[in-house]
């Protein structure tokens, strides 16, 4: 495969590397991959899934709740998968979310998120408390980051799909951690992705230096004084990595590259390779703390290529940044704004009336009204006024003609004590799939785990073991099937 690889490239590649580690590089194409998960914390602890999984799980140094797995384990072909208990990512992606060290409480800015694997792993570890946004520019890529969102029971998070400049506009200094998983030219998914390698010429060098070199001045801007922002790419090129942060540190006096651990096989930012880029012999003072990024090479560890490095913001605002006010840029392409249809208060009583006859407790967060939609956003979030909102926050349901028709995301975000009608039905129970598939089942009224008196009518929390799946509806015997047309099991 390695064949495969354009000339221009492996040139390159041959000159930054050095012939011997350049054939250690090559060979690489040649030696097996590696397939990874993550545990979702919010739905179960990693020793959890470790002891329910089917099939053998090896620990990822580098992350507490990565796993890899063989190949023919096929994960995603598990009702846990479509219970959100493990999102599947490539054993190096879990390293930028490990270094921006995102504590429950943060204020969290996942800037180019599609489709969601790292805010997956940053929800995580909000555990709940504080809240993320989660923006991507692209609008059928911001569909997949929100149905692994909502796969992922998160009930913090906000998702946008808008352009960075505008965001920085309305929220300046409004985050305390942020994360640029930046477009790239993708030299690190050559292993994985032959795809990847088609493209290259198209997403060339050029073309990314500029838009990450954008989306990382924005970024600045919406960092409060004293934040972290890690930024990170799958490719090797020096432009996009180390001359990139360089620049950034030149242009951007008020942040500095605090070292990350060259553990685990990972080595240290080639602050050489950012000189030799810009035709000098030497680094200088910015190209210096390069050093202190790292980058994970797919002859030195198990895993495919990366970059990241992070980077701190000065407690005390710094007078010379820039001011990003560039309100007249035009919105991301596609569909129309979501903002708010309604202005006058709503009437909430079909929705607390559910909330009282369905749940065993009243859920967080601040009721927020999109036309028939009801969401809950997370308190504290931040305005949504004149920005293309995709969700306001976690997906309650509709409100519709006084009715109140629950979402699936609401069910993939409840535990199983949170619902006052339970089915759990054991992970080899061929009802499994085939609620999955949509059909509808037969379900004896003693099956059913009723709470606080309700009657056995009515919706019903599925769940495979503990974990919820989603909705069915209870009615003599029968379970009608809730589960959504686009999400059933092929
Ligand atoms: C490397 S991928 C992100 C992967 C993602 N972080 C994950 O872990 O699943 C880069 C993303 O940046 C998005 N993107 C490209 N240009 C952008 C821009 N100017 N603003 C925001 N997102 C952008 C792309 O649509 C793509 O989804």
């Amino acid at each position: 495969m390695d064949n495969h690889l354009p000339e221009a490239f492996r040139m390159k590649m041959r000159l930054l590397l050095g012939e011997e580690e350049y054939q250690a590089y090559l060979a690489s194409f040649g030696q097996e991959r590696y397939y990874g998960l993550r545990s979702n914390p919010l739905k179960l602890a990693a020793e959890e899934l470790l002891e329910l999984a089917p099939y053998r799980l090896a620990p990822v140094p580098w992350c507490p709740t990565g796993y890899y797995y063989e190949e023919s384990a096929r994960p995603g072909k598990h009702p846990y998968y479509h219970a959100g208990m493990y999102y599947i990512q490539e054993p190096s992606a879990m390293i930028p979310a490990e270094l921006l060290d995102v504590q429950p409480g943060d204020r969290v800015l996942d800037l180019c998120a599609a489709p969601g694997g790292k805010t997956t792993q940053l929800a995580g570890k909000l555990q709940g408390q504080g809240w993320l946004v989660a923006n991507d520019n692209s609008l059928d890529r911001v569909k997949a980051l929100t149905k692994n969102v909502e796969l992922a029971g998160i009930r913090n998070a906000m998702v946008t799909h808008e352009t960075p400049d505008r965001l920085a506009a309305r929220w300046p200094e409004a985050f305390n951690k942020i994360l640029v998983d930046a477009p790239c030219s993708g030299e690190g998914m050559f292993r994985k992705d032959e795809d990847m390698i088609r493209q290259w010429e198209k997403h060339s060098v050029a073309v990314c230096m500029g838009m990450q070199a954008e989306i990382l001045r924005d970024a600045a801007a919406m960092l409060a004084p004293g934040g972290r922002l890690v930024y990170s790419t799958c490719t090797f090129s020096p432009e996009e990595n180390e001359s990139m942060i360089a620049e950034f540190l030149r242009q951007h006096t008020g942040f500095r590259v605090v070292p990350a651990p060259a553990a685990h096989g990972f080595v240290p930012g080639r602050p050489d390779w950012a000189a030799q880029t810009r035709g000098a012999d030497t680094p200088d003072e910015a190209e210096e703390q390069t050093a202190g990024a790292v980058r994970l090479w797919p002859h030195r560890i198990k895993g495919e290529g990366h970059f990241a490095v992070v980077l701190e913001k000065d407690a005390t605002p710094v007078a010379s940044e820039p001011e990003p006010v560039r309100l007249e840029s035009k919105p991301a392409k596609g569909r129309k704004g979501s903002a708010p249809a309604r202005t006058t208060a709503p009437d909430l009583t079909p929705w607390e009336q559910f909330v009282k006859d369905n749940l065993t407790q009243p859920l967080p967060g601040t009721p927020v009204m999109f036309g028939e939609r009801l969401y809950l956003a997370a308190a504290g979030s931040p305005p949504v006024a004149e920005l293309k909102i995709y969700r306001p926050g976690w997906y309650a349901g509709e409100l519709k003609r006084g009715r109140f028709e629950p979402s699936h995301a609401l069910a993939m975000g409840l535990s199983r004590g949170d619902a006052r009608r339970v089915l759990a039905l054991p992970q080899d129970s061929s009802r499994v799939i085939r609620y999955l598939k949509g059909e509808t089942l037969e379900v004896a009224e003693a099956e059913l785990e009723c709470s606080g008196g309700v009657s056995s009518k009515g919706y019903v929390l599925v769940c495979v073991d503990r974990f919820p799946l989603g909705w069915g509806k209870w009615n003599q015997g029968m379970l009608k099937n809730e589960y959504p047309a686009g999400w059933r099991w092929v």
